[in-house]
């Protein structure tokens, strides 16, 4: 299989990956992209961690083409890269219509099989770049991910995710103090030495230093192709090595084995596997109530329910259909920290209610149980 890397080509379509923990503010960072005027026509693709999509709806809606990846994450499975280059194939048939692809991969992705599948579809590879790898680090919550205890000795993504970056932003800036940020970006500092370091509170970025920016220049390309695993003294028929594991605890694929790195040698269905360990303890799940809730019960249980277990419980998100309410709620938690309140009128959509919850330990009837306490009926 040939592998393109060359130098940055102006008519090659620039691909952003936007990569970083759950609940860090991709989506935040990518909806003020989606409204800034920055002069580029975006499309995105998405790919959502867990079965029910929560995702797209809280993505603004903009004249933007988004497309939406479901069913497990693009970081595992050859299948789903494939979604990916066929998303990519239909993208690239109406180029004229966008400059721009950002790929929002989901929390618990290692973005560098995502940044590889590029090079593996010669089709692709002829039209696009990858501009650069953005990784986003929640300032309040990234210790306990970077220093997890139950992940010793197994891949950390959220370690993975700042090893690959071009650009880290550091967000959340207004939940950290001066000390703190100044140590977090010492640890950053460890893990990549080279990639420019950028604060922020709700993804407000200068844009211009993280789209555009040509992240595989000539001189990146050595030090990218390390990063990505594809060794370029292989000659022609250079093979690509995509570490793909699987990070999304949702997934029950039969090739899958979530205890196995995948290493793949140019053939997209075959596996080889050697041995690897990572963290299986993370689960997601997630529920549909067509009924209506009460407001202020489920804010309490919400904040009871965390603030008990938020240490576990990484990341929750949900719209919710309240009671005498026109319009639809968003929840929003990292952990301890709850955001409950009201969006836009559900206008013609039907009303239901669905919630993610993503962590460890996840006592799902029992968070079943206390959500359907809080029906407003
Ligand atoms: N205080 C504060 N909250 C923020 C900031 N950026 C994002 N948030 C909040 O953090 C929560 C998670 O943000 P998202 O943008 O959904 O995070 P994400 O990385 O897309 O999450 P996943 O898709 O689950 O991985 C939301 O409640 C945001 O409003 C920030 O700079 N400061």
């Amino acid at each position: 299989m040939n592998i393109h890397i060359e130098a940055a080509n102006q008519q090659k379509l620039p691909i952003t990956i936007l990569t970083g923990f759950l609940g860090s503010g991709k989506t935040t960072l990518l909806n003020y992209i989606l409204t800034e005027r920055h002069g580029h026509r975006i499309a995105v693709i998405e790919n959502e961690f867990g079965e029910v999509d929560v995702d797209s709806d809280l993505v603004l809606a903009s004249d933007e083409e988004i497309f939406q990846m479901q069913n497990g994450c693009i970081c595992c499975f050859v299948d789903v890269r494939n979604d990916l280059i066929d998303v990519m194939k239909k993208l690239l048939s109406h180029k004229d219509k966008f400059d721009h692809i950002i790929v929002e991969t989901s929390g618990l992705a290692d973005p560098t099989p995502v940044a590889t599948a590029f090079f593996v579809d010669r089709t692709v590879a002829d039209e696009v770049e990858l501009d650069a790898v953005v990784t986003l680090v929640d300032a309040k919550h990234i210790d306990q991910h970077l220093y997890d205890p139950v992940l010793d000795g197994s891949d950390n993504q959220a370690v993975n995710q700042i090893v690959a970056a071009d650009r880290i932003i550091v967000n959340k800036i207004d939940l950290a103090g001066e000390e703190a940020l100044g140590s977090l970006e010492g640890s950053l500092r460890k893990l990549n030495q080279t990639a420019p370091i950028l604060r922020s509170s709700y993804g407000v970025v200068e844009l211009s230093n993280i789209l555009g920016i040509n992240g595989f220049r000539p001189s990146y390309v050595r030090e990218r192709a390390e990063i990505l695993d594809i060794d370029l003294d292989e000659d022609h028929d250079a093979h690509h090595h995509i570490h793909a594991d699987c990070h999304d605890p949702a997934c029950d694929h039969p090739d899958h084995d979530h205890h196995h790195h995948h290493h793949d040698h140019g053939h997209a269905h075959e596996p080889v596997r050697r041995p690897h360990q990572h963290d299986a303890t993370v689960k997601s799940h997630s529920f549909v109530y067509p009924d209506p809730f009460d407001r202020e019960k489920l804010a309490t249980f919400l904040k009871g329910y965390l603030g008990a277990h938020g240490d576990d419980i990484f990341r929750t998100k949900g719209i919710v259909s309240v009671a005498d309410d026109d319009r639809f709620f968003v929840l929003q938690a990292v952990h301890k920290l709850v955001d409950f309140r009201p969006d836009h009128a559900w206008g013609e959509d039907k009303r239901k209610s669905k919630f993610v919850f993503i962590g460890r330990n996840l006592d799902r009837d029992g968070i079943d149980r206390n959500l359907r306490a809080c029906l407003a009926i």
